[in-house]
């Protein structure tokens, strides 16, 4: 950017040498508009990746049609492209648009967008492009994106000329209809609007390709970043424990995202859209304008034959001004109704999906009628606020679509006068009502959009949101079981071999003490039992162990590169086939067939051999043993060093426990067992026994009990 400052800079020095020699007032205000727009360049390196593009698109065509102004200005340009000379205003306007660009970057509400917009254009991720017609090749997904942001801006503003060629069209073509100039007629139609038609309608189905592929490749890489965000460092699961504002994750990545990016189904209005869309809309105002202010020289007054400088725009702008006041003071509960219609929508769509997850334990309990009354509670709050919404509509609507109507008829409501007094022609009226009406639909942007506005608002409130909470989640620093043995229980030859607690403190999410004083050293190869009144933080202990418990105070050591593994009481069954849930999380082809099979019949599933490859919702159709042992199976085929069970036997009758306890030893002999239970019957299995065991202070803490038995 900063090369790109020193060409402006540097063009703006031209323009100011030829208003110097011309003494024109225009070119003396181009150059210093460019001034002002080579400082913003410099600067932007302050700004949005996203709002650079922009500023640099402007900033270059500020000095390539300023130079062909400049051109034009000082005599230079062919007097045979005279009909193409570019007009006055477009430098100008673009190095406005440029320091526009620059400004609006500091707006609260655009920075909160561009901050989620960056992340795709600042990502240094490599991708292969295909463009026809040249061979694929190595990009990076930044630059890619960047370069059709710039293609379909320039495509753009081609179309705004297009439209601006064509509403001179029907200006020569009605007065041809109005003089009976029946050749002019057949000409302007067939060697002039057809060919800028069909210029028009390629450029639109190009335009509508390469957005859609921006938009799909900025989705999909967006919705992996974000997937990552909330799955990394299981900040997922600390955001439940910190039970954040942040509700409904799962409808922020699969919908808010695409409605961020591009409006999604519903109202097609996202960053990129409205972006593109203010683009225009500001082209074709500029452009509008500056032919409703000259159009405004023909309508003098009546025996005075004065021209009010621009009267038609200052028309056009007070009536916009008036109507987006209006449209602002009716709609503006808007942005957070949509907010809750979003949230509500998803607390609904989640109780019915817990439904069906519930439904055996539902049906069982007969909570078909408490269910009932939920969703129709939770569905009330859906309809209640849509009330709301539809009563806010209503009143935008009748004003907008009054407003609508009335503009139709407002430019001629300003001409007639002056067409039926004879000063202007019947092609100048229907330019000066086509003109108005863009200028006019230029300015109404707010009051058009209004509503996908305040949902674009509430889309970008909930992602901005849960940014913050995952944020939250993140900073809640890691209390982590540490790659060293410090404790000075412990000789020094067995601190990579051993896990052990010092001073261990567990604190629950709201800062009460669960655990306090824990001293222990878990010793490979020695099973323990950890026995303990129920709550008294048995299952929190195996979490801080694992890594994912955040709140704690002391030391947790776990020996370098050994595998931990931790089942619970009630195992993970993920969706899709049996044998992906055996060995989850690893891939379910990382094992051999005939040893997955040995693994279901040494946990007596032999039965559902040959069901290894069907798909099927198997926490539903599993027995909550045959669950458990499928969890056992898991742990047989993934070989921890460290197997901890936390309850993961309490489905199972006593006789198949001691079978299950048999095979894990023998099949494990290298893997040291540590267990959580209420029965009795574990003791056997262990050759240590560990209470969890109440203090004065209403916590627990570990008492080392004397182990009755060797380990089987
Ligand atoms: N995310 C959480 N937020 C608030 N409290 C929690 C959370 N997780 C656990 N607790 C509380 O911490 C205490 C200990 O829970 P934990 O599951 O560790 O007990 P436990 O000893 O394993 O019990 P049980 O033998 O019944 O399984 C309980 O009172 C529980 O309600």
């Amino acid at each position: 950017m900063q090369l790109l400052a020193l060409i402006v800079v540097l063009f703006a020095g031209v323009g100011a040498v030829a208003g110097f020699h011309t003494g024109d007032l225009l070119v003396w205000l181009l150059a210093a508009t460019s001034a002002l727009c080579a400082v913003t360049t410099w600067q932007s390196r302050q700004i949005s990746s996203f709002l650079k593009i922009f500023a640099a698109i402007f900033a270059v065509e500020t000095v390539i049609f300023g130079s062909l102004c400049l051109l034009d200005k000082v005599g230079l340009w062919p007097e045979s492209l005279a009909d193409y000379a570019l007009p006055e205003s477009l430098p100008l306007t673009v190095a406005m648009f440029a320091i526009l660009v620059y400004a609006v970057s500091f707006i609260p509400v655009v920075r909160s967008m561009t901050k989620i917009a960056d992340r795709y254009f600042e990502t240094s991720d490599p991708t292969i492009a295909r463009v026809w017609p040249f061979p694929a090749f190595g990009a990076m997904e930044r630059r890619l994106a960047a370069t059709m942001i710039v293609f379909l801006v320039l495509l753009n503003q081609a179309e705004v000329g297009i439209d601006i060629r064509l509403s001179f069209f029907s200006r020569d073509w009605f007065n041809a209809i109005q003089a009976k100039d029946e050749h002019t007629f057949w000409i302007q139609l067939f060697y002039v609007f057809i060919p800028w038609a069909f210029i028009y309608i390629a450029a639109v189905v190009t335009e509508y390709v390469i957005a859609s592929t921006l938009v799909i490749r900025w989705r999909s890489w967006l919705n992996n970043f974000y997937v990552d965000r909330w799955l990394d460092n299981h900040t997922h699961y600390r955001m439940q424990l910190l039970g954040t504002t942040s509700d409904n994750p799962d409808q922020r990545i699969s919908e808010d995202i695409y409605r961020f990016i591009d409006g999604g189904q519903a109202s097609g209005y996202g960053i990129y859209t409205f972006t593109i869309l203010l683009i225009a809309k500001l082209s074709s105002l500029v452009s509008y304008a500056i032919i409703l202010w000259s159009l405004s020289a023909n309508f003098t007054l009546p025996y005075y034959d004065i021209a009010v400088p621009g009267f038609l725009f200052w028309a056009a702008l007070f009536y916009a001004g008036v109507g987006t006041f209006v449209t602002h003071l009716l709609g503006r509960s808007l942005t957070t109704l949509a907010f809750k219609q979003q949230r509500f929508e998803a607390d609904y769509r989640f109780s019915l999906a817990r439904l069906r997850e519930y439904g055996e334990q539902i049906a069982l309990l007969l909570g078909e009628e408490a269910e009932k009354a939920t969703l129709k509670q939770r569905f009330s709050s859906v309809i209640g606020n849509y009330y709301q919404i539809v009563t806010t509509r209503k009143k935008l609507t009748a004003f907008t679509s009054s407003y609508g109507m009335v503009s139709q008829f407002i430019p001629y409501f300003l001409a007639a006068p002056f067409y039926f007094a004879g000063k202007i022609t019947f092609g100048v009226m229907s330019q000066t009502a086509s003109a108005f009406m863009s200028v006019n639909s230029a300015l109404t942007f707010f009051i058009n959009y209004y509503v996908s506005l305040a949902e674009f608002k509430s889309v970008l409130d909930r992602l901005t949101s849960f940014d913050a909470a995952i944020e939250k989640a993140q900073g809640l620093g890691t209390f982590r079981p540490r790659g060293s043995f410090p404790t000075e229980a412990l000789p020094e030859a067995e601190i990579m071999t051993h896990l052990g607690l010092e001073n261990l403190k567990l604190h629950l999410p709201d800062g009460s003490a669960i655990v306090e004083n824990a001293n222990l050293a878990f010793r490979p190869s020695e099973a323990a039992l950890l026995t303990g009144p129920s709550g008294s933080g048995k299952s929190t202990l195996l979490r801080a162990l694992s890594g994912i418990w955040p709140f704690g105070e002391g030391t947790i050591a776990r020996p370098h590169h050994q595998h931990l593994m931790l089942l619970p009481q009630k195992p993970y069954m993920p969706i899709g086939t049996l044998r992906s849930a055996i060995t989850y999380p690893a891939d379910p082809l990382a094992f051999e067939e005939e040893t997955v099979r040995e693994t279901l019949r040494a946990v007596k599933l032999e039965r559902l051999i040959d069901k290894l490859d069907v798909e099927d919702l198997w926490a539903q159709r599993l027995s909550g043993g045959e669950q458990q042992r499928l969890a056992i199976a898991r742990a047989l085929l993934a070989k921890p060093d460290w197997l901890f069970l936390d309850e993961a036997t309490s489905a199972m009758d006593e006789t198949l426990e001691a079978t299950v306890y048999k095979t894990l030893v023998e099949k494990l002999p290298a893997t040291t067992i540590v267990s959580i239970g209420h029965r009795s019957s574990l003791i056997h299995f262990h050759s240590r026994h560990i209470e969890m065991r109440g203090t004065q202070e209403g916590s627990f803490t570990l008492v080392e009990i004397s182990a009755p038995k060797a380990a089987e």
